[in-house]
């Protein structure tokens, strides 16, 4: 059953009356987001090519069809909005993603709160390699399933970013978005603007901890080879989602790599 159907009649009603009097959907979307019925908003946002302002996943059926395989949606989450997608990658491309980063890997930086400056900090202690956008034949074909399973042009895309964590590593609760209230946003927006949704990609299966955590909802996602998560930071509005505080938990045995995907409101020059 779509998800629609399974809203109270008067809701359907709602929906049918105000697409019939030429409200724009987005309007209609946005109603649905603020009363909570998730589902039906994105089923309206996956039936129209209307401007949509956040990327947004097709939850309709169990399965995505994506331009070169299909992907399995294991779980969905709201608010924030999180979904879980097995098997994103082969096992062969995580390998073959890992291998391109050997001898380039070094200690990963933050966006500083009090100059805007890219720099180490021991609340981030993962090793890290950045790569341009289509940078290898792999990452190009990776970036295309990206853009086709969240609706987003790759062009509105950061580079992908690999990282790894060894034993006692980690990435405390932090947001991805940029703070509008810091007076560095601008300087951080400048390149292609918010940071309006992440998706990660676990390149590795661990053996203990690792999992990547969103304490305000109590949620934990275990990391598995292969297997994606994307998370949305900012609301429909294109405000920030403040429940998209997230952490990346202490490894406590073997080896985490990810790689981490930032998708910005515009097109990203790096
Ligand atoms: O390591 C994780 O699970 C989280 C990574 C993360 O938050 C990021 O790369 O922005
Ligand atoms: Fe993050």
């Amino acid at each position: 059953m779509n998800a629609i159907l399974q809203l109270e009649p008067t809701w359907q009603q709602w929906i049918t009356e105000n697409i019939e009097r030429g409200v724009p959907h987005n309007k209609i979307i946005s109603t649905l987001f603020e009363r909570g019925f998730y589902s039906a908003a994105y089923e309206l946002m996956s039936q129209q090519s209307d401007v949509i302002n956040i990327p947004y996943i097709d939850m309709t059926h169990n399965s995505i069809e994506l331009p070169d395989k299909t992907v399995k949606l294991a779980s969905t989450f709201h608010p924030p909005f999180v979904a879980v997608i097995e098997s994103f990658l082969s096992h062969q491309e995580c390998d073959q993603l890992i291998k391109s980063t050997e001898g380039k890997m070094k200690e990963s930086r933050v966006v500083s709160p009090t100059d805007g400056t890219f720099a180490a900090h021991n609340a981030r202690t993962s090793l890290s390699f950045g790569f341009q956008r289509s940078a290898t034949p792999l990452i190009t074909i990776i970036e295309n399933r990206i853009e086709a399973l969240l609706h987003w042009p790759a062009i509105r895309g950061e580079g992908l970013q690999v990282l790894q964590y060894g034993k006692g590593a980690e990435y405390r609760p932090h947001y991805d978005f940029f703070d509008p209230k810091n007076e560095n946003f601008q300087r951080n927006v400048g390149k292609g603007g918010q940071r309006v949704g992440t998706l990660l990609m676990y390149l590795s299966d661990v053996e203990a901890g690792g999992g990547t955590s969103f304490p305000k909802v109590n949620l934990e996602v275990r990391p598995k080879k292969g297997m994606a998560l994307y998370f949305a930071n900012t609301k429909f509005d294109g405000s920030v989602e403040s429940l998209s505080l997230h952490a990346g938990m202490p490894v406590i045995k073997g080896t985490k790599y990810l790689a981490t995907k930032w998708l910005r409101t515009n097109p990203y020059i790096g």
